[in-house]
């Protein structure tokens, strides 16, 4: 059985080591927690940067393409407005045969370039002069609603012209290509003009490697589809309504622009960039799967998140495991040094004490220092037999708790004190001269005495009273108090003696 006061003071040890090691595993956790959303908040981070980046560069190179691939287009065009009679197109001959030649002329242009479907020369009003596939010459009654017309008017004089997207008689998707004839003064004299099949755009784009779900996609300044990597037939020629597509469209100024959406075509997230292609009427768009983009970052989350669990796990295991073994080692420690009855020290607990105090006592008088000696004290309560057999043992008992309540109280911190054995107490009281120490005994006496525990019964006790002589051991000291405490208890009890 425990003291209260024991128990509290082991208690009051453990709730604080028990809290400082939750803390400090607390802390730990919340230092792994707070570092691996940082780590995977940044590599999320960087993730979706480096995908934007490849989706930059995948568009930038695109657009690179499509410029260089209109180069030949624009060459076969310039070289056929230089290389045709301007004249021709104010005053066209009336002579057949005359015209026939100058049609054959531009019919072997036109098989220069490969995508051309036809090559026509327009006077400045847009009326058809010459073509290579057989319209009605002065063929204008729809040429000025064209859009490759006032397109080729506006502006005339700046060079190559490309129309947005249309769809001809033949199904194909077409786009007009315009170039301007001047004369000698460098005024208008009108535009050759060809058309060009965009099925080219497809074909490129299949044959570029791309990982899968990822897309690069072609469309004009209206928004439609031109080209799609992946191939969806029924997708080319639509027009897409997405508001940042059609916002690049009608903004010139604006010439890149990258974000996150949902694919209006096929509901898969992508990381888009957007890119518009220099003066062409075209943006490339390409797209990079969000999910795949962040796949060997999803990896990691997954590890971190069994690391983090595994160590967060361990730490709490840990910390149960230490305070239980503490609680385990404070249990065993206090068995083996205290009795469990008055919570005193025991035998063994005494001796260590006091050997310690008893070398440091001749220490100091080997330097020669002004102390006085330790005193021991032997305390035997009188008649305890009789206690235990008038009134139990139990009764018993709480007369030695009580008593050693007394000794404990008295002594404080400074003097030792242990249950010896039985009814038998032993005190040891550093640097204290004979008279002090004989005072104290008595006042324990009285404090005894007035003791309730018996009731109908005043206990008393009997003590020896002995000081340290300078190198002698415990066990003579101990001799000579218990012959002191024999000689009370032979003078009749309830007294002390000195030896
Ligand atoms: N209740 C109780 N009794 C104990 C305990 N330890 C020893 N005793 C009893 O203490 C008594 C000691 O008796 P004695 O040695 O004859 O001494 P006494 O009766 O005090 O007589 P004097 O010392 O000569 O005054 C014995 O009856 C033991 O059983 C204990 O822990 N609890």
């Amino acid at each position: 059985m425990k003291t209260a006061q024991q128990s509290a003071s082991f208690k009051k040890a453990l709730r604080q080591r028990t809290a400082l090691v939750w803390m400090l595993c607390f802390g730990f956790i919340t230092i792994i927690l707070f570092t691996s959303t940082t780590q995977l908040a940044i590599s999320y981070r960087t993730a979706l940067a480096t995908a934007t980046e490849r989706a930059t560069s995948k568009s930038f190179l695109i657009a690179e393409w499509v410029e260089k691939s209109f180069e030949l287009t624009r060459f076969v065009l310039q070289e056929t407005a230089r290389g045709f009679d301007a004249q021709e197109l104010i005053y066209p001959t009336t002579n057949p045969e005359q015209h026939a030649q100058q049609t054959a002329w531009i019919i072997e242009r036109v098989q220069r370039a490969p995508n051309f479907v036809f090559l026509g020369m327009l006077d400045r009003d847009c009326v058809v002069t010459h073509t290579t596939i057989g319209i009605n010459l002065g063929f204008d009654a729809l040429a000025h609603q064209r859009e490759y017309c006032t397109l080729a008017q506006k502006e005339p004089l700046t060079g190559l012209k490309v129309s947005n997207m249309f769809t001809s008689v033949d199904h194909t998707q077409n786009v007009t290509v315009s170039y301007p004839l001047t004369d000698a003064t460098g005024a208008l004299d009108g535009f050759a003009l060809a058309g060009l099949d965009l099925s080219f755009f497809q074909q490129w784009l299949d044959l570029i490697e791309l990982e899968p779900h990822n897309v690069i996609t072609l469309y004009d300044l209206n928004s439609r589809l031109l080209a799609r990597k992946p191939f969806i037939a029924q997708n080319i020629g639509m027009q897409i309504e997405e508001e940042h597509l059609n916002r690049m469209a009608k903004n010139p100024s604006e010439e890149h622009y990258s974000h996150r959406l949902i694919s209006p075509v096929d509901g898969i997230e992508r990381i888009w960039s957007l890119r518009r292609i220099g003066d062409l009427p075209f943006i490339v768009v390409v797209g990079e799967q969000t999910s795949a983009a962040i796949a060997t970052w999803r990896q990691m989350l997954f590890l971190y998140l069994i690391a983090a669990t595994s160590l967060c796990l361990s730490l709490i295991f840990g910390a149960r495991e230490y305070i239980r073994n503490f609680q385990q080692a404070m249990e065993m420690h206090l068995l083996a040094t205290t009795d469990p009855l008055t919570s005193l020290s025991n035998r063994r607990c005494f001796s260590d004490s006091a050997n310690r105090m008893l070398s440091h006592y001749n220490t100091l008088a080997h330097h020669k220092t002004q102390n006085q000696p330790p005193v021991l004290i032997m305390l035997d309560i009188d008649h305890f037999k009789q206690i235990n057999d008038c009134y139990g043992h139990d009764i018993g008992d709480q007369v030695l708790i009580d008593i050693s309540r007394v000794i404990k109280s008295k002594c404080g911190k400074h003097h030792l004190s242990a249950r010896w054995g039985g009814e038998e107490f032993v005190l040891l009281l550093p640097n204290t001269d004979l008279n002090t120490a004989i005072e104290f005994a008595n006042q324990l006496s009285q404090q005894i005495s007035k003791l309730k525990s018996a009731p109908e019964r005043t206990i008393t006790a009997s003590l020896g009273i002995t000081t340290y002589r300078a190198k002698e051991s415990l066990e003579s000291l101990m001799k000579r108090a218990d012959v002191a405490l024999y000689n009370a208890k032979e003078r009749g009890r309830n007294r002390i003696e000195v030896a």
